[in-house]
């Protein structure tokens, strides 16, 4: 099977290269062009715009930062939409809010092709091991012609209905994570400040009913102040910030998640947004120095 793929970021470069190496011919683009040479190293094919890689493929996967970034691809010179028509199917897996992907898909049908939006669940290992979980919406008949790709990118997928029910799903799944990560973070710092040891924390966490992946998976490297990135915090604020305007749309209180993006932006103004997203972390201890 022949697939374009549209943002070498973490994540698409993990997932691209997946399919790579399990027999997919793909054609990939990104902005910073340079970051397409490893996987041209490993058989890829390069397109110069994302037009020319419509213009190749019958069915194109694309991953990018932020809802500015995905409306920019399709719709701008050299986009997405200039090549697109009926017979072809676009993926946009990135996380987007429900209106972004309810604009693509208008682009996308208007040229008589498919839609589907498919955001993920899971992180830059379960991307390059192909254990990501899919939350697909919007043409089903392309779900189904996209699953042979999704088998080897993902341990499950989804079909959750129209257009924007994917984003949703992917949005209040975040929002859940980044409030979980900063009680997490909450908790570490009361425990040394009470002078308690926090690695006996994490092992008294694991062993109760709120253990989960992330905590034992993140909290080591949170104690050392490594945050190499997997999940960037500008990502995850933005997520907060996309999840909080659905919040505010459907009239529900949120005052956690709240709470939990301010820490975010926090964040993000200490310089952190390039951190992985526990990096927020940080934002208690600069509470300490200044008291
Ligand atoms: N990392 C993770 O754990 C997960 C991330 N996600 C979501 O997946 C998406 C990608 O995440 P990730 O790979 O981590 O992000 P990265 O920041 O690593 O990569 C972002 C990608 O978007 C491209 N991009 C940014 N702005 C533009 C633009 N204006 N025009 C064209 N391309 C642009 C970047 O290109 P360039 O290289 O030129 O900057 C890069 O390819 C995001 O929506 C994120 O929320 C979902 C699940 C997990
Ligand atoms: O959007 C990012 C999700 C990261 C994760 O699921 O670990």
């Amino acid at each position: 099977m022949e697939v374009g793929f549209l943002g070498l970021g973490i994540m698409g470069k993990a997932m691209s290269m997946n399919l790579l190496m399990n027999g997919f011919k793909v054609t990939v683009w990104n902005r910073t062009l340079s970051k397409c040479n490893e996987l041209v190293a490993h058989g890829a094919s390069i397109g110069k715009t994302p037009a020319e890689v419509i213009n190749k493929c019958k069915i194109t996967i694309a991953m990018l930062s932020d809802p500015a970034a995905a409306l920019s691809v399709v719709l701008d010179k050299d986009g997405v939409l200039e090549q697109f028509c009926g017979g072809k199917g676009y993926i946009d897996m990135s996380t987007v809010d429900p209106e972004t992907s309810c604009r693509i898909n208008e682009a996308i049908t208007s040229k008589g092709g498919q839609f589907l939006e498919a955001p993920v669940s899971g992180s830059k290992q379960p991307a390059e091991t192909g254990q990501l979980v899919i939350l697909a919406a919007g043409d089903k008949a392309l779900y189904e012609a996209a699953m042979p790709a999704f088998d080897i990118l993902g341990k499950k997928s989804f079909f959750l209905g129209q257009v924007g029910n994917g984003a949703k799903m992917k949005l209040v799944v975040n929002m859940i994570m980044g409030s979980m990560m900063n009680a997490f973070s909450e908790g570490l710092t009361l425990a040394d400040r009470s002078g308690l040891n926090p690695r006996d924390l994490l092992d008294v966490l694991d062993l109760g009913a709120i253990a989960n992946p992330m905590f034992k998976g993140k909290g080591p490297a949170m104690l050392q102040n490594n945050y190499s990135p997997a999940f960037p915090l500008k990502h995850q604020q933005k997520d907060m910030r996309l999840a909080l305007a659905l919040g505010d749309e459907n009239s529900v209180p949120m005052p956690v998640a709240a709470a939990s993006n301010e820490a975010f932006k926090k964040a993000r103004s200490m310089g952190l947004g390039d951190m992985d997203f526990s990096a927020v972390f940080e934002t208690l201890k600069v509470l300490k120095h200044s008291s």
